[in-house]
């Protein structure tokens, strides 16, 4: 996530990702045969409202009450650390507090080198023993350096690792959401991020 840019190039506005969220809530369902014992965690920052928003989404699908919603902070789960400055830690917040028996859908903006989502598997596993974890991304952009795939995506978005993807959501700020690909500022290394 970062702030829009003029100079990208938006690939979704509001009514697709809109859509996409609504579709993603339909696959939720359809797997899990339901949401009972259905848990949403989104990873700061994007993750979270976009967790938020999909709750909502499938509380509609469902016609039943929302989907319980928290986020998991993995800041300190990174293998990165000493390679980049450290982000503010956010707070994790489990509803309900335990995670065993439960069905944990991990959500958030981006994937692609996969680094978020292995430090997020880590710090879920500091946390208890989810029954299972599924992973729910807006976009996937792939270049993944770790065997990490997501369970459910908003969109797919080939894209060269010389460019980098800006998801922009009014929770966070922005004027409007949106999806955009921007040339990127920094020079293509082996390190992904
Ligand atoms: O698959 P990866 O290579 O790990 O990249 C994906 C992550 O990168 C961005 O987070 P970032 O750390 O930039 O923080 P942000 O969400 O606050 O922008 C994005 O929101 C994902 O969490
Ligand atoms: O392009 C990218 C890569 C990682 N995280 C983002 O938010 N965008």
């Amino acid at each position: 996530m970062a702030n829009a840019q003029s100079t990208g190039k938006q690939i979704l506005g509001e009514p697709e990702i809109a859509r996409s969220l609504v579709r993603i809530a339909h696959e939720i369902v359809e797997r899990n045969r339901g949401v009972e014992d259905l848990l949403l965690l989104g990873i700061p920052s994007g993750g979270v409202p976009l967790a938020q928003r999909l709750a909502k989404a499938l509380a509609f699908a469902t016609g039943g009450p929302e989907v319980p919603v928290g986020t998991l902070d993995i800041t300190m789960y990174r293998d990165d650390l000493g390679r980049h400055p450290i982000r503010v830690p956010q707070p994790t917040v489990i509803p309900g507090e335990v995670l065993e028996g439960r069905t944990v859908v991990l959500v958030d903006d981006v994937l692609y080198s996969g680094r978020t989502i292995r430090a997020a598997l880590d710090a879920l596993g500091s946390i208890g023993r989810a029954e299972a974890v599924q992973l729910a991304v807006l976009v996937d952009r792939g270049h993944r350096q770790l065997p990490i795939r997501a369970d459910y995506v908003g969109k797919n978005l080939p894209t060269s690792r010389k460019e980098k993807v800006v998801v922009s959501l009014t929770e966070l700020g922005a004027a409007a959401d949106s999806v955009a690909i921007h040339p990127s500022t920094e020079p293509a290394t082996e390190d992904a991020r």
